[in-house]
């Protein structure tokens, strides 16, 4: 597994995961395992709002990706998300501390099922998603041409 010494996951976004920055909307989603579970926190501002005061459907959907692929560090997976189901179960307000968490439901040869959620500072759930996840060989993230972050050379790579 992939982790800090503190137990913390390396922080990453949706399309760079490793490399220590924040993600493409300027969140800051720090995750750390707990038990099976990925667990993390965020707090949404004015570059993420939708509606006044509310935070953009996009951005929530973002976050949860983003928590998503935290699983896939600590499995030590490569994949990409294929399809992303979001449920908005109620607003999102910006300026409020927030839980995530994402866990691995079900794996079937390069499918990962897996799922996450958003909540408020009370443990009510904003937004669920699920998500299938393919895996795919490290070469898949070098179409971009870009140097992938060195760690990714010690990943998983197995498509099988
Ligand atoms: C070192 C660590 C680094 C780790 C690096 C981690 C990076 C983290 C990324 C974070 C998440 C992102 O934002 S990723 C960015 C957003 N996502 C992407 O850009 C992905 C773009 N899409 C693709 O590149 C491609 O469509 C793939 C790779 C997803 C799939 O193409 P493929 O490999 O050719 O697979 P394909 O044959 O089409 O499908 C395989 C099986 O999956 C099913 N399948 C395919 N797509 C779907 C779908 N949308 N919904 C349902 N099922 C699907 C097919 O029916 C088939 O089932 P069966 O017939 O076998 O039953």
């Amino acid at each position: 597994m992939k982790m800090m010494s503190d137990g913390t996951i390396p922080e990453h976004h949706p399309h760079c995961l490793g490399c220590g920055s924040e993600n493409p909307a300027g969140m800051q989603l720090r995750t750390r395992l707990d038990g099976d579970v990925v667990r993390g926190e965020v707090t949404f501002d004015r570059r993420q709002q939708g509606a006044p005061g509310i935070a953009h459907g996009g951005a929530v959907a973002t976050v949860l990706d983003d928590a998503l692929g935290s699983v896939l560090v600590v499995l030590e997976t490569p994949a990409v998300t294929a399809n992303l189901n979001v449920s908005f179960r109620a607003p999102t307000l910006l300026h409020q501390p927030l839980h995530v968490e994402a866990r691995v439901v079900e794996r079937d040869g390069r499918k990962l099922h897996l799922s996450a959620r958003l909540m408020d500072e009370q443990y009510t759930t904003l937004a669920e998603a699920t998500a299938l996840f393919l895996v795919v060989d490290v070469v898949h993230f070098t179409q971009g041409g870009e140097a992938l972050p060195e760690a990714w050379s010690t990943w998983g790579s197995s498509t099988t």
